[in-house]
């Protein structure tokens, strides 16, 4: 069952075409990774799937489903407490305060910060502060889960960890996931399709399928492979674009 259907949708800011006619379907429960140089609209793409954007041309549905974003930075509130942070959709869902805190402490567990509760953001470090966005992100009980570059300020051995994590959660909490990178390996390490976007305007120019089983390593033979052959496609891309 697809969760999500973009046909030819196009996205122009003034005269200037940051998308091309793109088309995707993501079925539920897939975890799809968007991949393309700089500027080339991914973030645009993942804006107008959130509905924070609207499409210039083509069509986009997604039904009643909804969505949740993370983005790099996790953009906790500081004065707030780890589970306060996470309560704030719990909140907006006009949840009681017990039933806030249950959850709250259920999503903490989740992301393994249940000691952490009462912490403030400044206290955690930032692959921590990473796993507090992914709970509240979680804590909207969306349909969709939007991240857009969300490991990218972590040092690889964090990120890495963080991988490992966040395809764990995938699985038990059955969600579906669009996931922006312009890191290769990242995206065959983690997507069960990898979609690559031509340099600005974005089209896709690529669909590829990532059958290696999970869990992946990062740094094994088969990521790396793929990765390779990815990479090469994108740098044909890049160049002929000369950007
Ligand atoms: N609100 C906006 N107004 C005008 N132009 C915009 C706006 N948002 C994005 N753009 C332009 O659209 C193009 C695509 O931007 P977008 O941020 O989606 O690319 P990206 O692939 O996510 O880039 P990066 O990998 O560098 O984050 C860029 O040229 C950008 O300058």
């Amino acid at each position: 069952m697809s969760v999500l259907q973009l046909e030819n949708v196009s996205k122009e800011y003034g005269s200037l075409l940051a998308l091309d006619r793109v088309s995707l379907t993501v079925q539920r429960g897939e975890f799809v990774c968007l991949l393309g140089a700089s500027g080339c609209g991914k973030s645009t793409l993942l804006s107008l799937v959130a509905g924070l954007d609207r499409i210039s041309g083509g069509t986009l549905d997604i039904g009643d489903r909804k969505v949740s974003l993370m983005f790099q930075e996790a953009a906790l509130f500081p004065w707030l407490s780890v589970r306060a942070n996470v309560e704030l959709p719990l909140r907006l869902q006009g949840a009681g305060r017990a039933e806030r805190r249950r959850r709250a402490d259920e999503l903490l567990e989740i992301v393994r910060l249940r000691d952490f509760g009462d912490k403030r953001p400044h206290e955690l470090s930032g692959g921590m502060r990473q796993r507090v966005a992914l709970a509240r992100a979680l804590a909207q009980d969306a349909d969709v889960l939007l991240m857009d570059e969300p490991f990218g300020a972590l040092d690889a051995m964090t990120r890495d960890i963080l991988h490992d994590e966040l395809e764990r959660i995938w699985r038990e909490q059955e969600l579906t996931v669009l996931f922006v990178t312009h890191n290769v390996r990242e995206a065959v390490r983690l997507g069960d399709r990898v979609i690559l976007l031509s340099s600005r305007p974005g089209r896709v120019i690529e669909d590829f399928a990532i059958a290696h089983a999970r869990p992946r390593r990062i740094d094994s033979p088969e990521v790396s492979g793929q990765a390779a052959e990815i990479t090469d496609r994108l740098r044909a891309e890049v160049a002929r674009h000369g950007n």
